[in-house]
């Protein structure tokens, strides 16, 4: 199973610093780390440090080798979705989605190739879409299109940025349970940054809390989520609760103390 290590990552845009010396917990393939944290706290930067279109101090590295070493084809390069995926209007989903998946190589399509998408589009449930130009998507397919997108490159980590935040509630269980399935069948390292601490609690392994750059919190998410923490990262009154199918869940007080920054 893959392994990915971050350590000591150091962000500032221009002289404002953004990261502060973040150190996860592993990574590790088969499993589902939830990134936690506020807007602004750092969460994309995070993901844009990892994959190097950010420089600054720290390491990362997969199975004991520096991503910066490997060449952007290696297996090992985590595969990430950023929040806003722009649309090229001129191809239809499967060409985006074919475009994706291409490893460099030939420009010519290979069956396998073709076969790859029509695959990928149908575990999601889009191979309706197939044949629609992007421009004329709606947000959600849009953010699932994205989806296929990363999957279709078979990747052993895969880095989510609010993968699910313009889905609906039926589509939003779907890909996470997919991505449950992905990890456990096929050993996916899944690192998805999400707002719903709820799908955090019931899909992720284990949680990462990033509030102003650094990591105040890690472990698994009914350990992390204390009311304790709640309030001083999100100024919310919030406990825990377990529903009569023993799932654990959020509920939130009225009281909201205004945050600072
Ligand atoms: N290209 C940039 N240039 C300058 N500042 C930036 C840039 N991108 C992000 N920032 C700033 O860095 C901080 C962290 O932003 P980031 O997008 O990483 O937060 P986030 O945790 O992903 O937030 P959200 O949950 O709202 O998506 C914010 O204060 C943001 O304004």
């Amino acid at each position: 199973m893959v392994t990915m290590m971050v350590e000591g990552l150091e962000v500032a845009y221009g002289r404002r610093p953004i990261l502060r010396g973040v150190t996860l917990p592993a990574l590790r393939g088969g499993q589902i780390t939830a990134l936690l944290g506020p807007n602004a706290a750092g969460k994309s930067t995070l993901f844009r440090r990892i994959v190097g279109q950010l420089s600054g101090p720290g390491t990362v590295a997969v199975d004991g080798r520096a991503l910066r070493d490997l060449s952007p084809q290696d297996a090992a390069q985590p595969c990430y979705l950023p929040q806003d995926t722009s649309a090229n209007a001129v191809l239809t989903v499967f060409e985006a989605v074919l475009l994706a998946g291409k490893q460099g190589g030939s420009w010519s399509v290979t069956d396998a190739e073709a076969d790859a998408v029509t695959r990928t589009l149908m575990m999601l449930e889009i191979e309706d879409l197939a044949g629609r130009g992007l421009g004329e998507l709606s947000g959600g397919q849009r953010q699932m299109v994205g989806l296929a997108q990363a999957l279709v490159r078979n990747p052993r980590i895969l880095l989510l940025d609010e993968p699910t935040s313009a889905l609906d509630l039926q589509r939003q269980v779907e890909v996470l349970h997919l991505l449950r399935d992905l990890a456990e069948r096929d050993g996916l390292c899944v690192v998805v940054a999400i707002h719903d601490l709820n799908q955090a609690l019931r899909f992720a392994d284990q949680v990462v809390v990033l509030s102003h750059g650094s990591i105040v919190a890690s472990g698994a998410p009914t350990d992390v989520l204390t009311p304790a923490l709640l309030q001083e990262v999100y100024g919310v009154e919030a406990r825990l609760e377990t529903c009569s199918r023993g799932v654990p869940f959020l509920t939130v007080d009225g009281s909201v103390r205004r945050r600072r920054g």
